[in-house]
């Protein structure tokens, strides 16, 4: 083995590491932000990475991928951090790293061949970071080839690709190559990953929702006085913020494949709208005019400085349309000249993020429409007063402060004498799909490969595979507390009964007879879930390593009184069931794959007996 080469980042900020307990049964925004100081390795030399190195390197990944922000697109960002196990000698907290790289621009080289070069012979028996498995496709396979070359023998992955048709290919191939490969969340699930996954996250926000919602990551940004002004009563704003203020938005216009201003802002300011300051990607610059009433001479006419489209309405101004398309100006006609409408001709145009730089009513229009999911509002310490002058947000239509939007995963910055208030409206979409981990899928159903495959997801009854819902109207015939045979309504009604199955006490009786005799569904779930946080005591003392035995007899049950059911299940053959409830973490997969999907994973186990490819009771499984 060569010697440890030199570190070739210092300064590098300590990792936090988080200190939840179980992070997976926690919401998204929830679970990615606690930290607290990384423990000093006192270990000079280490066999292999620890979970927290894990967690350490995988952000430093997505600290680099993130160098080239607004400049991949429509490509993802890329970063690969190659370390060893060995101390960094002059920053013993810290692992060793020995190569990195990041895409710098759409038809350069990959992160990993970059990262995989500056390791040289030192590659060798490494371990590779990367925030996003490598989207390798049409034939190009630069990125596990550079790896595989190297002789990387193990790669952490913080997101899988979010594409469908990319995911899980370049990770089967670097297995098929017998490269030991974890996914955090799948093979890593270690509280020290929250930080390290909202950093992946981060990072290719833009990519997320953009697969996720079929429109470009849109930010909201605006600078105000304290008492809550864009502008004078006049109209005048320059300058609200400070000059470090709008240099960070000179960088947030870098990262946006454009920027957008209402016909206002462009008569009141005459904005131009470019990075400039910053080396870089320049924006496109949109405008949104109804009534194209918009002076003849204006910055943004100059399409030197950067394209710029004029979105409209149908057959507004066509006279001045001609002026503007001989400046080289592209004008847009829309039939009805809406932001969620721009969105999406902005998202067929290919761009993942766009800044909007309006005033109050454009920017109360686009969040009406949704399409907002980020605000950067920047406060600056000064009273502009006037009941007339324009605030952020214009009339969103709601009376009281329970409808206000709550920002989720805020972040708060002083720069300068001002402060920068971040915050997301809609949180960052994790589409890693919610399958059991690599090790759980033969024991699941040995006929569906994790790493190909399709997800079906049921919820809501009338969902098209609603019928798999424990609140589908499928009565069973199966045995009561006396252990006579009763027909209940649907499985929810026998599951919530059985809690209390068992229990000598008349109450847990009276309870038990209460559910049985439960009109819906939902309140046999009301009555079983409030009666169990009422009275814990009258809940059967096995309960908890009882009821997924108690969960697949029911639906066993189930499937099996009726064919159509059965039909149904077997037709799913191959494909991954998660039950999408946003609230059971335990039986439900959550709102972006964070529960354990109980309910999927039997119903695939039954599928798989009923096939007769999976042994009926835990005796032949473990003779098998
Ligand atoms: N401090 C800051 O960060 C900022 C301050 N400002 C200030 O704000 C003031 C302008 O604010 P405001 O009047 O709200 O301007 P906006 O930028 O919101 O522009 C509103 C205009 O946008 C056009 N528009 C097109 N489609 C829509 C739609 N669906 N909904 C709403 N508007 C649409 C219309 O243009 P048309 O009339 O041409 O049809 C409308 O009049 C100025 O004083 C400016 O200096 C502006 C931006 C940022
Ligand atoms: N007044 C104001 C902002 N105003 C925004 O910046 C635009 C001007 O951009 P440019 O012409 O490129 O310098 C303007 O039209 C409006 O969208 N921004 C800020 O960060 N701070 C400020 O105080």
């Amino acid at each position: 083995m060569p010697p440890p080469p030199p570190p070739l980042l210092v300064g590098v900020a300590p990792a936090p590491a988080a200190t939840a307990p179980s992070f997976l049964h926690l919401p998204l925004h929830t679970r990615l932000r606690a930290a607290a100081p990384r423990a000093a390795a006192t270990a000079s030399v280490r066999a292999s990475h620890s979970h927290e190195d894990d967690a350490f390197l995988l952000r430093r990944a997505a600290d680099v991928a993130d160098r080239s922000a607004g400049l991949t697109s429509p490509h993802p960002n890329f970063g690969c951090v190659i370390a060893r196990p060995q101390r960094d000698a002059d920053s013993p907290a810290e692992p060793l790293v020995v190569g990195e790289g990041f895409l710098y621009a759409e038809g350069t080289p990959c992160a990993e061949l970059l990262a995989a070069r500056e390791a040289g012979e030192h590659a060798r028996g490494a371990t590779a970071y990367l925030n996003l498995e490598p989207g390798d496709c049409y034939g190009d396979s630069t990125a596990v080839g550079s790896l595989v070359q190297a002789g990387i023998t193990r790669v952490v992955v913080g997101l899988r690709h979010p594409l469908k048709h990319l995911r899980g290919k370049a990770i089967k191939a670097l297995r098929s190559e017998s490269i030991h490969v974890d996914v955090v969340g799948e093979d890593l699930q270690n509280k020290f990953f929250e930080e390290a996954l909202m950093s992946c996250l981060t990072v290719n926000a833009p990519l997320l929702y953009r697969t996720a919602f079929h429109v470009p990551f849109s930010v909201l940004k605006y600078a105000m006085t304290a008492d809550g002004k864009i502008a004078a009563s006049s109209g005048h704003a320059s300058w609200i913020s400070g000059k470090a203020s709008r240099g960070r938005v000179f960088e947030l216009r870098g990262r946006s494949d454009a920027v957008i201003v209402g016909g206002n802002t462009v008569r009141f300011d005459d904005p131009r709208l470019t990075a400039r300051h910053v080396k870089g990607h320049v924006p496109v610059r949109i405008v949104l005019s109804q009534s194209l009433n918009l002076p003849e001479e204006a910055n943004l006419w100059n399409v030197n400085d950067a394209y710029t489209i004029v979105a409209t309405q149908r057959g507004a101004r066509r006279d001045f349309q001609k002026k503007l398309a001989m400046k080289g100006v592209e004008v847009v006609e829309f039939d009805m000249l809406n932001p969620r409408d721009v969105m999406s001709y902005c998202y067929d145009r290919g761009y993942l993020s766009v800044l909007w730089e309006c005033g109050g009513t454009l920017a109360a229009s686009a969040i009406s429409a949704s399409v907002i999911h980020k605000v950067c509002a920047f406060v600056a310490p000064k009273i502009i007063g006037g009941s007339d002058a324009p605030t952020p947000v214009g009339e969103l239509g709601m009376s009281q402060m329970t409808q206000a939007i709550n920002f989720i995963d805020v972040s708060y910055e002083q720069i300068d004498r001002d402060m920068l208030m971040s915050g997301f409206i809609q949180p960052i979409p994790d589409l890693s799909p919610v399958i059991p981990s690599m090790d759980e899928i033969p024991s699941v159903d040995p006929e569906v490969s994790p790493y190909e495959t399709n997800i079906i997801s049921f919820y809501k009854t009338w969902d098209t595979f609603g019928a798999f819902s424990n609140f589908s109207p499928y009565p069973i015939h199966m045995p009561d507390e006396n252990g006579e045979y009763f027909t209940w309504p649907t499985v929810e009604h026998y599951y919530q009964a059985h809690k209390f199955v068992g229990v000598d006490n008349p109450q847990a009786r009276t309870i038990v007879q209460d559910i049985k005799l439960a009109k819906s569904p939902e309140e046999a779930a009301r009555i079983g879930r409030t009666r169990q946080k009422e009275f814990p005591e009258l809940v059967r003392t096995d309960w908890e390593a009882t009821k997924v035995d108690v969960m697949y007899r029911a639906i066993k049950c189930k499937f099996s009184t009726y064919p159509s059911l059965t039909n149904m299940l077997l037709s799913t053959a191959g494909s991954v069931l998660v039950e999408s409830s946003p609230h059971d973490l335990f039986w439900g997969g959550g709102r972006e794959g964070e529960g354990l999907n109980y309910l999927g994973r039997l119903l695939m186990q039954l599928r798989s007996e009923i096939r007769g490819t999976f042994p009926s009771n835990v005796e032949e499984r473990d003779a098998a």
